[in-house]
């Protein structure tokens, strides 16, 4: 049996002559919370408008709960909560007011208005004007809108956006207690690795319409490559024995520290003794890793294809 929530193949959005988004297959399985990575204008928004039966797809298929989003699309997407690009709300009426209108049209029970406040943490400003919320204040109402009819999946299309560290902060804290209370499937996207980087179990990243990566988090990290930072007291004098030794020529920093890109340990164990046989000092030996933001770019510019 298939367990992905989300299932799209061969998913196409064409626009004129261009494709917005290109033989997208994503896989989604439940419970996971799967980061949408891509930079502004990589097709993001589209995907997760065509995942929601708001645009129609040029060709491909979204399959939603084992279903096919064409075949029943009421039925599906009354299983599916989600906030894309900025919700509208009334400003002049309170958080609580606002969660009420949705509640009648959904008919659920008037209990879960507190339920949701109290997810998003809105509990204190509910009766408060929307229009005197604060950006992040305004997500989180946006968010507690998408979970009032106990959605199994949830779509958030940039839910950071705009938003200070802060507010990030706070979004990303309320996402990653979601899964653990409700078993709720979330895709999440983002142009910012950074941003979702400590929530994601699941990553898929969207380049011009393609997905060129689509894995674990781990998976992501053990591609962020190392080198060894070595500090002595003559850099210099390092630099020629090492390279005669080695026959490879070794780079300096700009603090003068030696980068070997070879980082096993039997070489780094070699480069030591070497030094300390020539009467230098070696004061430090450390890992650098370039950062996750760094692979993303990289996976985006095409270098680990
Ligand atoms: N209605 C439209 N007509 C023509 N082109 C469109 C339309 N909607 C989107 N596009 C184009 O499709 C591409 C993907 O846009 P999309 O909004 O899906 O990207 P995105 O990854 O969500 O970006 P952002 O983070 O900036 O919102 C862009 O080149 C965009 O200009």
């Amino acid at each position: 049996m298939c367990s992905n929530i989300i299932e799209t193949v061969n998913l196409c959005k064409k626009y004129k002559t261009t494709y917005a988004v290109k033989d997208l297959n994503l896989q989604v399985k439940k419970g996971e919370i799967y980061g949408f990575l891509g930079p502004n204008g990589s097709g993001k928004t589209t995907s997760i408008k065509m995942l929601l039966g708001l645009i129609k797809a040029t060709a491909g298929s979204v399959t939603l709960f084992g279903k096919q989003l064409e075949s029943d699309r009421n039925h599906i997407l009354k299983k599916v909560g989600a906030l894309v690009e900025s919700p509208s709300y009334y400003g002049h009426l309170t958080g609580y007011e606002n969660l009420k209108i949705i509640q009648r049209m959904l008919n659920v029970s008037e209990k879960r208005i507190e339920e949701v406040l109290n997810i998003v943490r809105l509990t204190k400003a509910k009766n408060k004007l929307v229009k005197q919320y604060s950006l992040g204040m305004k997500q989180r109402l946006g968010i507690a809108i998408a979970l009032l009819g106990k959605p199994e999946l949830l779509i958030l299309d940039e839910p950071t956006n705009g938003l200070d560290p802060a507010g990030i902060h706070e979004i990303r804290d309320l996402i990653k207690s979601l899964p653990e209370t409700d078993g709720i499937t979330i895709l999440i996207s983002s142009h910012l690795l950074s941003e979702i980087d400590q929530m994601a179990t699941q990553v898929g990243i969207i380049s011009e319409g393609n997905l060129i990566f689509q894995d674990s988090i781990e998976v992501l990290r053990n591609k962020s490559d190392s080198q060894i930072r070595v500090r002595v007291n003559d850099a210099n004098k390092a630099k020629i024995i090492l390279e005669n030794k080695f026959d490879d020529s070794i780079q300096l920093d700009a603090n003068s520290n030696l980068i070997l890109n070879k980082t096993d340990d039997n070489h780094i164990s070699l480069v030591n003794n070497m030094l300390v046989d020539s009467n230098l000092s070696v004061y430090r030996i450390e890992e650098i890793k370039s950062s996750l933001e760094d692979v993303f770019l990289n996976i985006i510019k095409g270098e680990y294809s």
